[in-house]
């Protein structure tokens, strides 16, 4: 019964290893071709250079081709990867995609490879070694799926700006999963080599390459079990075929593009998206006695953030300019402003997104402008964006654990020896998520996407992802936007209740009401320059605040101040949930003379 199917249970098997050489760079949202050039040196190095079954016996023979394949293959990776680790999308798939073909015309032009006629190769491969070699790869990525390694792949994927300022370095992690891939490619080709007798360049084409990625993308690129579904599908349909009396050749790819465009279409996680993904909540959540993150945080008052003549300038337009500014350890600072006053990327310098034109910045002791992010945010720094960025598809609660990546420690390695120690520090980390879930009242739905949650919910778990690294400098970039006022009113106690904690905390916000009644003190910007810093009742009567608000003074004599705006309700105007414009927030009696801002005073001379 099993050698009447053995061909094709092989095939199912090779396929699916191969398959996993895409799986292991999709995971982290790369495009790469390059593993059937991987493969290909593999399999010649390894059947040339491995001893000959004769002398060593067959298991041996072929363990020596494995070894030799997949250490060739990682290296042709990192020679690969380090140069074009840095492109994205279709440009690697193209680099990529080139030095396969390259590989290629290499060996089709050389002697020990026998060019086009092949090199011949002993079977040694047998059903069972295939699949034995296949439970190894899926076991792999099945351990590596819910370690700390795994979602910080997956972060990356669904959005590279927010894994870095979670505190990921994602070139490193690339560059390892680029890795991955050359060696599963590696392993792929030596086996395919011991099983098909005679291997030739053309083996491993680009069609090749295609169709391991089709079968990866197919199966699904979310979940470990995806291109074992892809490989099962692909080489299945032609038997299924055989056995009805359909010979047709084109059925198969046609089944396969068809599949192919329907995934895309409908299915973007692939088949194995289908199967539901488990999150499960710690039991224990509340019990945090034994989970010190190990973070040292300054002492109050202590300079968090220094700022002094600080500037960006884009093409002549000065955003920012000669922002002397200083926070210091338990401040509440709201940042606020008109549109377009320069508060984003004033905060995207201070955590390390921007390089500063101009001026000099130290946050946490850190000189930030040729600091990566990553290291940023390892100093203490931790945020929200104006525009969410969530992970999407992966739950509230994956999201909170990508956030507590720093104060994790690596689980991948213990993982695959199943030692408890993993098991301990991975709930560990599921106790801190949990409890950040649960500090801003997203308990009850940490198993839904991110994706599915609605426009408030999603800015609370942006919160508790960003609380979950347990910083020393929290910047929350409008994040009542899009709330109603009992949310916003929610929030700005919870925004309370984190600096009783200790937290520093920087904050922009059109919501003028609730900055002057949660902020310490706040700063106000315009046209990229501080124009006033005080206290909130200061800021509530300072004259030329109320003028960048209201546009003029006489305006402000017919009624309008930023107190009497404050009192308004900002999201009276969006019943849609749809963020409202700054504007909401004065006086709406007075909204109609809010001026657009005018930025010919930014403009360099
Ligand atoms: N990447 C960029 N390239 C060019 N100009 C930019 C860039 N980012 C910001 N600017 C300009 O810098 C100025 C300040 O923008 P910024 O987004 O920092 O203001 P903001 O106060 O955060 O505004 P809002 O309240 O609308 O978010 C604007 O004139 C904007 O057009």
């Amino acid at each position: 019964m099993l050698d009447q199917y053995a061909t094709t249970l092989t095939f199912i098997a090779l396929g699916a290893i191969f398959a996993y050489s895409f799986y292991a760079v999709l995971i982290a949202g790369q495009l790469s071709l390059g593993q059937a050039g991987f493969a290909s040196l593999a399999a010649f190095s390894g059947a040339y250079l491995a001893p000959d079954r004769a002398d060593v016996g067959d298991i041996p023979a072929l363990l020596i081709a494995v070894a030799i394949g997949m250490s060739v293959g990682a290296l042709a990776a990192v020679v690969l990867g380090l140069p074009t680790m840095h492109l994205r999308g279709v440009f690697l798939a193209i680099a990529t995609l080139g030095f396969a073909e390259a590989v290629r015309v290499v060996l089709l032009n050389q002697e020990w490879t026998g060019g086009a006629q092949g090199l011949g190769v002993s079977r040694i491969l047998t059903v069972g070694m295939a699949w034995s070699a296949l439970a190894l790869v899926a076991y792999w990525f099945w351990r590596m799926g819910r370690s700390r390694y795994g979602r910080a792949l997956e972060a990356i994927r669904e959005d590279e700006l927010a894994a870095r300022a979670m505190g990921i370095d994602v070139g490193r992690h690339r560059l390892a999963a680029f890795v991955t891939a050359g060696a599963v490619a590696g392993l792929y080709g030596v086996l395919y080599a011991y099983y098909v007798r005679l291997i030739a360049p053309d083996d491993f084409d680009f069609v090749a390459a295609v169709e391991g990625l089709v079968t990866a993308v197919v199966g699904g690129s979310t979940m470990f079990l995806g291109p074992l579904l892809g490989s099962g599908f692909q080489t299945i349909v032609p038997e299924v075929q055989r056995a009805v009396g359909v010979e047709a050749g084109w059925i198969r790819p046609f089944l396969a593009s068809l599949l192919l465009l329907v995934v895309i279409l409908f299915l973007p996680g692939g088949l194995a998206s289908l199967l539901p993904r488990r999150t499960r909540m710690p039991s224990d959540a509340g019990d945090a006695a034994d989970d010190r993150t190990g973070r040292s945080h300054p002492a109050a008052g202590d300079t968090v953030v220094a700022l002094a003549g600080l500037g960006k300038e884009y093409g002549g337009v000065h955003a920012v300019r000669g922002v002397d500014m200083e926070i210091r350890a338990g401040e509440v600072v709201g940042l606020i402003g008109p549109n377009g006053a320069g508060k984003t990327t004033l905060v995207n310098m201070i955590s390390g997104l921007v390089p500063p034109s101009s001026g000099t910045a130290t946050v946490l002791g850190t000189t930030i402008g040729r600091t990566p992010v990553h290291r940023i945010a390892a100093a203490g720094v931790s945020r929200t964006f104006q525009h969410s960025k969530l992970f999407n598809r992966l739950s509230a609660l994956e999201n909170v654990l990508v956030g507590a990546h720093l104060v994790s420690r690596p689980t991948f390695l213990r993982r695959l020896l199943w030692l408890p120690s993993a098991r301990r520090d991975e709930r560990a980390a599921l106790r801190q998520a949990a409890r950040c879930l649960e500090r801003v009242g997203l308990a009850d739905l940490a198993a839904s996407r991110a994706e599915a949650l609605s426009y408030g919910d999603q800015r609370r778990l942006e919160i508790a992802r960003a609380l979950a690294s347990d910083p020393s400098l929290l910047i929350l970039d409008e994040p009542a936007a899009g709330m109603n006022h009992v949310e916003a009113a929610r929030l700005s106690e919870l925004i309370t209740s984190l600096a009783r904690d200790g937290l520093t905390i920087l904050f922009i916000e059109h919501n003028v009401g609730m900055v002057l009644q949660t902020c310490t003190r706040v700063v106000v910007l315009n046209f990229g320059e501080v124009i006033a810093s005080g206290t909130p009742d200061e800021i509530a009567a300072d004259p030329a605040v109320i003028e960048a608000y209201l546009g003029s003074a006489e305006d402000d004599a017919d009624g309008g101040s930023l107190a009497a705006g404050t009192a308004a309700d900002p999201t009276a105007a969006s019943p849609d949930g749809v963020p409202p414009p700054a504007a909401v927030n004065v006086d709406p009696a007075a909204a109609g003379t809010l001026e657009t801002p005018d930025t010919t005073r930014r403009n360099a001379p």
